[in-house]
């Protein structure tokens, strides 16, 4: 076990909960956080939430799952997983400051994350959903726009990093998927960076998926991540 685990969270996308707590017993040891997003949440819930946490050896829980709705509807939900005790809950920016606040009234002890363009948008996709203009306008709008909100933890690609902690200050956790060791397969993925750039950027927490959870060894790929930002 390494003395301080890494600044990551393991994206535990799995089809079954059994794959999911096997990942999460190999990673445990070397990351700071567990993030189960809609994937396993949608087919085992709560449940499965307890079960990773308990196998990655009670760490921090990041809940990814991205709610955007009426304000009404959005603080109703984070008030449903309260009893879950998530460090992180993701809220979509572009819900608005009502909907951000309201998630933030209802779960004051949890950060409520808002995520700003998915890291899979490139500027093509930006264009064709009426959000014209380089990617980086449209997060810093977003990025602001939550903070004054109630966010307390924004969700931007590491190629934003640097920018989104010059508007937000020191406070607000900075999260970034997108995320990938030099030579990882991009997947689906289009605004990347490597971990240790995105952590010399100025993130808090890097959330990284496959490259750990495909891995032959998840254990090994998310140690071997661990010692390259420790160097
Ligand atoms: O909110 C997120 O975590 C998130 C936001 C975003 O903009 N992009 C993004 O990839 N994610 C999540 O981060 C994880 C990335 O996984 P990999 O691409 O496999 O490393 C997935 O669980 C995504 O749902």
């Amino acid at each position: 076990m390494t003395a301080t685990p890494a600044p990551i969270a393991v994206a535990l996308d799995a089809p079954d909960l059994a794959t999911a707590v096997g990942w999460a017993e190999a990673v445990g040891p070397y990351v700071s956080t567990v993030k189960v997003g809609l994937e396993l949440y949608l087919a085992h819930g709560h449940d499965a939430v307890r079960r990773v946490r308990g196998a990655s050896g009670g760490r921090d829980l990041f809940l990814d799952l991205k709610l955007h709705d009426i304000p009404n509807t959005v603080a109703g939900a984070a008030r449903s997983v309260a009893d879950l005790a998530p460090a992180y809950l993701t809220v979509h920016a572009s819900g608005g400051t009502a909907m951000i606040r309201a998630a933030a009234e209802a779960l004051p002890q949890t950060r409520i994350t808002a995520v700003t363009v998915l890291t899979s948008l490139s500027e093509a996709d930006l264009d064709a959903v009426g959000l014209a203009g380089p990617a980086l306008d449209a997060v810093r709008r977003l990025a602001v726009l939550s903070v004054e909100a109630g966010a307390r933890a924004l969700v931007c690609s590491p190629r934003e990093v640097a920018a989104v902690r010059a508007a937000v200050g020191p406070d607000i956790h900075l999260v970034t998927p997108g995320v990938r060791p030099a030579g990882a397969a991009l997947g689906d993925q289009t605004r990347v960076a490597t971990p240790e750039q995105a952590l010399a950027d100025g993130a808090d927490l890097l959330v990284i998926g496959r490259p750990v959870t495909a891995a032959a060894d998840p254990g090994a790929a998310a140690a071997a991540i661990a010692a390259a930002l420790a160097g």
